[in-house]
């Protein structure tokens, strides 16, 4: 399987996005543009200002290609001259509408609630109005001219960024960082410069280069209704209003502000495109990877099982980096087997939650999932159905607040897989979810069906996620962590249900936790995770042979641990994903490395009935701390 995003160096984004048709066009638009702003007045600034009695109000001729004006002057040559004017007014009067956006949307934020809630009143209101009546409003206030016109149109485009940069706000609000930030002491004001607006910043460049457009487009009009720029200065408004006068004698006058106008419009508006393209690339990956992916490391693949759920052979995850990529999964090889319980443990940052959604095929774009096998009941996990995954692979995270979505019922949310994939009518899948709820013993599940997440407690909602799984027929749970955030009286109740399904549906359970005991009290088998692979498998109850393991067993803590003796730790930690040590990963922490343990990385290598260890020294280890444990899994 390779499913694989092709993505190029850091320059080279704009350089693929320019090879666009859009992206070409931009540029050159854009660089005509800029080009003609700087030159233009420079070059044919005199000519534009020359009158010519002799050829007043004149059609188009080879040496007036667009005719002339009622003072004999040639239109071409004034076009080109008024780029400067019309392209500088309707970015000034951007940057200063932008400007004024950003702060009236920030304000809310810091301002006291009965003030936020008057300003966010008012900003709404004024979104309401068209932009063009709000620009000839403030047109009448700030005075005709050509500075009221570029006040105007930047006070009629600031309502539209406040709302923008209010809704964007939002969206960040409620995330961790800023609640984090907020416990810390971090003040209104710091809080908004440092941590939302820089993670708003992009979205409001794109739709302020779209904004140019129209203010160009706004300030063109005012000019053409007389309210703008006013004689001697002319921009393309202007121009188009005299062109208008004499439209029936020298139709062709008018044409060329006309035409200028919707090329740099154009330009603005293509260049928003352009730079949304290359942004939203962006936001999706840190896309300055190069070169092939790395090998993935060699491992023993386990016998093929006629009776196998879940086959994953060399399984890797990278994700582009500087110079490189990140390889937080580096080939792993393992099978699950219907009905079978497999536990996957290994300290934070080894890899296990992206391998459960490396086969539930939910790693995002800019990750790259690589196996030599990975099949899901037979069939290549990326050729699966979505709705054969939907209902015969349940997911249960970790974290069921955020897992459910808030603003819908729990029991809709559960029917909603029945309507999908099984073709239920809205009120048999509710009497379904209804159902499955009392399977994982929701007590009255229909009276709680009707409820919204949170009016669930943290073990209910865990339930019911485990209920939403057993809406299909489950072939495969994958259960991510699904008791951390549980306290233990409610991660045993769970705990016991992932047991119930397995026997009751059957169904094989991938349990993923830090926690060792757990695993070797739920689980048939344990696959023990460092630094993106499997250094151990093992059934549980198997003396462990691989130091890792062991160290692991014997930092667990039970009723048994002497509390005279300190707690038994692992020195060290595991590494980073990109500076994994070219030998064993474990070896800088692991008592017993040799010479060749930092050199040379041993296989995932058969150890006896269904174990596998990879190790150079397995079975000798004898750890810091309480051996007591040890061999003991
Ligand atoms: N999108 C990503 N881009 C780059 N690195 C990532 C990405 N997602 C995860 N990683 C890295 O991959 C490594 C493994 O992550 P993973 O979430 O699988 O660990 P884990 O073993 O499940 O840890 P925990 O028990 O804390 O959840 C981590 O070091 C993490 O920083």
């Amino acid at each position: 399987m390779r499913a694989r995003l092709s993505l190029g160096k850091r320059g080279s984004v704009w350089t693929t996005a320019v090879r666009t048709p859009v992206g070409a066009c931009s540029a050159v638009l854009l660089v005509l543009v800029i080009a003609l702003s700087v030159l233009a007045p420079l070059f044919w600034g005199d000519g534009a200002a020359v009158v010519d009695t002799d050829a007043i109000g004149q059609g188009a001729s080879a040496a007036h290609p667009f005719g002339t004006d009622a003072l004999g002057r040639d239109i071409f040559l004034r076009t080109l001259v008024a780029t400067r004017l019309s392209v500088g007014l309707a970015v000034l009067a951007t940057v200063i509408g932008v400007g004024a956006g950003v702060v009236l949307g920030s304000l809310p934020a810091v301002l006291p609630r009965w003030a936020a809630r008057l300003l966010t009143s008012a900003i709404d209101i004024a979104v309401a109005f068209p932009g063009l009546l709000l620009a000839l409003f403030f047109a009448v206030i700030f005075g005709v001219g050509t500075h009221g016109a570029v006040l105007a149109i930047a006070f009629a485009m600031a309502p539209a960024f406040a709302r923008l940069v209010q809704t964007l706000s939002a969206s960040v609000a409620g995330r961790d960082f800023i609640a984090a930030a907020r416990v810390s002491g971090v003040g209104r004001i710091r809080l908004l410069a440092r941590h939302v607006l820089p993670n708003i910043g992009e979205p409001l460049v794109v739709n302020a280069t779209i904004g140019a457009g129209s203010s160009l487009l706004a300030f063109a009009g005012l000019s053409f209704l007389g309210i703008g720029v006013q004689a001697p200065d002319y921009d393309w408004g202007r121009l188009l209003r005299e062109g208008l006068d004499g439209i029936y004698v020298t139709p062709v006058a008018a044409l060329a502000p006309a035409v200028a106008v919707v090329l740099a419009g154009l330009a603005f508006n293509l260049v928003g495109e352009t730079v949304a393209a290359v942004v939203g690339v962006r936001s999706r990956a840190a896309r300055r990877a190069s070169g092939p992916l790395p090998a993935p490391r060699p491992a023993v693949a386990e016998e093929p099982a006629d009776d196998a759920v879940l086959v994953v052979e060399n399984l890797q995850v990278a994700f582009p980096r500087a110079g490189g990529w990140t390889v937080p999964v580096r080939g792993l090889s393992f099978t699950v087997r219907a009905g079978e319980a497999i536990g996957v443990v290994g300290e934070s940052g080894s890899g296990k939650s992206l391998t459960a959604l490396a086969v539930s095929r939910l790693i995002e774009l800019p990750g790259v999932v690589t196996a030599d096998r990975l099949e899901f009941a037979g069939t290549p996990v990326e050729q699966a159905s979505d709705r054969d995954l939907g209902t015969a692979l349940a997911m249960v995270f970790q974290d069921p607040m955020t897992s459910f979505n808030p603003a819908r019922r729990v029991g809709r949310q559960l029917a909603e897989v029945s309507e999908q994939h099984h073709g239920l009518s809205r009120r048999a899948a509710f009497a379904r979810a209804i159902d499955r709820l009392t399977a994982v013993r929701i007590p009255a599940a229909a009276r709680r069906a009707r409820q919204y997440p949170h009016e669930f407690s943290g073990g209910m909602r865990q339930r019911a996620m485990i209920g939403m799984g057993l809406m299909g027929a489950p072939k495969l749970v994958i259960a991510d962590e699904p008791t951390t955030a549980l306290d233990v009286t409610v991660q045993r109740q769970v705990l016991r249900l992932l047991a119930r399904t397995r026997e009751a549906e059957g169904a094989a359970i991938l349990l993923i936790s830090h926690d060792i005991a757990v695993v070797s009290q739920t689980c048939d088998r344990m696959l023990v995770m460092y630094a993106g692979r499997i250094v151990e498998d093992l059934p549980t109850g198997s003396p462990a042979q691989h130091p890792y393991t062991r160290a692991l067993l014997a930092t667990t803590v039970d009723l048994d641990t002497t509390r005279d003796e300190p707690l038994a730790v692992i020195p060290g930690r595991p590494p980073e994903p990109d500076q994994v040590p070219d030998g064993c990963a474990f070896a800088p922490r692991c008592p017993l490395a040799s010479e060749r343990c930092r050199t040379e990385d041993p296989a995932l290598a058969r150890a006896g009935d269904g174990h596998r260890v990879a190790c150079w020294h397995p079975q000798v280890s004898v750890l810091s701390g309480r051996s007591r444990k040890e061999g003991a899994a």
